[in-house]
């Protein structure tokens, strides 16, 4: 049974992922530019499903690291379409880990992602209706 040190997850379970040496410095510590770029993963994922097409990272807001991924640990990300607007959607993002070998998972950061939804000429176009 999973145990969740920082209260419960927000959202919906989008990724899964180990993290190995090669995303680690010499201490063992994962890169946190490796935990954003699976949390872009996470959104671009999520918000192609919500337009149902090609959508762009237009941007990501405050982020802080406030326990560190190690190697070996399970990287989780939770997404939730937070807001719609004309052809952007706002994506509340949280990266968990669960630790080596354990049922232990802890929130390492968390943030907001803005992603557009994109026609084929990579012109901003309106997120459909649900
Ligand atoms: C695969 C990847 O994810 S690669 C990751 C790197 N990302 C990129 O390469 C994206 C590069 N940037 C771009 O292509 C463009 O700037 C775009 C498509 C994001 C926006 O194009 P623009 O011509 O500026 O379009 P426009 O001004 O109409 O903005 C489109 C929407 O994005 C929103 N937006 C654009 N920039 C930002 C920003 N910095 N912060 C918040 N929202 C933003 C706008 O508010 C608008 O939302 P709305 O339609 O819901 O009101």
């Amino acid at each position: 049974m999973v145990q969740y040190a920082d209260g419960q997850p927000t959202g919906e379970l989008t990724l899964r992922t180990l993290a190995m040496p090669a995303d680690a410095n010499a201490a063992g510590d994962i890169f946190g530019g490796w935990v954003m770029a699976q949390m872009d993963l996470a959104c671009g994922i999520r918000a192609a499903e919500r337009a149902r097409g090609r959508v762009v990272t237009a941007a990501v807001k405050e982020m802080a690291f406030a326990k560190p991924m190690k190697i070996g640990d399970t990287l989780c990300i939770y997404t939730h379409v937070d807001r719609v607007g004309r052809t952007s959607m706002t994506l509340k993002v949280e990266a968990w880990a669960q630790r080596y070998l354990s049922d232990m998972m802890e929130k390492v950061t968390d943030a907001d992602f803005v992603m557009v939804a994109l026609d084929g000429q990579g012109k901003p176009k309106p997120v459909p209706a649900e």
